[in-house]
């Protein structure tokens, strides 16, 4: 038993929010039930009922007015602003939320917030504390990793967010409906990427300078195996039912349902294991 949630993260118009609805919608039509909560201080609509709103405590168009800050400064006060007010404001908001509820946490784009501020870090230490399983879902655009060079940054942004953050994790590739089925075939050998081939690409995109570099990014997906994407493809049916699979085995959702069933077999069975 527990209450389990999903931080979706990623760059700026990767498909979070869309991810968060598209899920939600999955579940509805199995008869799950999820919540999803706005963290983006600068969302303006959402398709999808909110469960609760970061821009109730706060809203980057007050702040940009008021303390005369841009968008980009004004988003880092918000966020440091959620992260003063952790106890009062998310404390109240999820006292309304008991054991299996699930909840998704649907967050803004700018990726400084993932690698280099702490208020996700506090957000995610202060949701384990009050007792919640989390995972982080990094979404991030299909095309920005079908090119070598591209992979590499995107690799790299979402192995800093995973450091980081220090949650089961699943890298999503977003957007792979916009693909043509050549592009689609040509994706898959950067969903779990063999060192050698990737090395291989690198270098015959790259100039002989960065060969080292080249070197140094395949031997971190060689020796840690940080670096893996599930495809999720909104044309394909399946496709949210099986990342949402992933998401759920990582924070355990419905192995406790599993274990009791079989405690209950056992029971009903003379010992027997079902
Ligand atoms: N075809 C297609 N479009 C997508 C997909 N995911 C997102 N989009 C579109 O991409 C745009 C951005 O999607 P959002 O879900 O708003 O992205 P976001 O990451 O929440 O964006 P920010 O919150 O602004 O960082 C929207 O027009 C979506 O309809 C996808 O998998 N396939
Ligand atoms: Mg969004």
């Amino acid at each position: 038993m527990g209450r389990y949630a999903q931080l979706v993260i990623g760059p700026a118009g990767s498909g979070k929010s869309t991810y968060c609805d598209n899920v939600r919608q999955h579940c509805e039509t199995v008869g799950r039930t999820v919540h999803v909560a706005n963290l983006d201080p600068a969302a303006e609509s959402f398709n999808y009922p909110v469960a609760f709103d970061l821009r109730d405590l706060v809203s980057l168009y007050d702040v940009m007015e008021e303390l005369q800050l841009g968008p980009n400064g004004g988003l880092l006060y918000c966020m440091e602003y959620l992260e003063e007010n952790l106890d009062e404001w998310l404390g109240e908001e999820l006292t309304g939320y008991g054991e299996e509820d699930y909840v998704l946490f649907d967050c803004p784009g700018q990726i400084e917030l993932y690698s280099h501020c702490t208020v996700f870090r506090s957000f995610v230490e202060y949701l384990r504390r009050d007792g919640w399983s989390i995972a982080a879902v990094y979404c991030i655009d299909c095309q920005f990793v079908a090119e070598p060079a591209k992979f590499v940054a995107g690799a790299l942004q979402a192995t800093a967010a995973m450091v980081q953050l220090e949650l089961p994790h699943l890298n999503v590739l977003t957007k792979v409906d916009l693909l043509n089925e050549p592009s689609k075939a040509a994706l898959e050998q950067f969903l779990v990427p063999e060192a050698c081939v990737l090395l291989g690409e690198l270098d015959r995109s790259t100039g002989p300078a960065f060969r080292r570099l080249n070197a140094a990014v395949a031997g971190l997906v060689d020796e840690w195996g940080l670096v893996s994407f599930a495809p999720l493809d909104y044309s394909d049916e399946e496709s949210v039912g099986d990342v949402l699979a992933q998401v759920d085995h990582a924070i355990q959702f419905g192995e406790d349902a599993e274990v009791k069933i079989r405690d209950l077999g056992m029971g009903e069975l003379g010992g027997e294991d079902i």
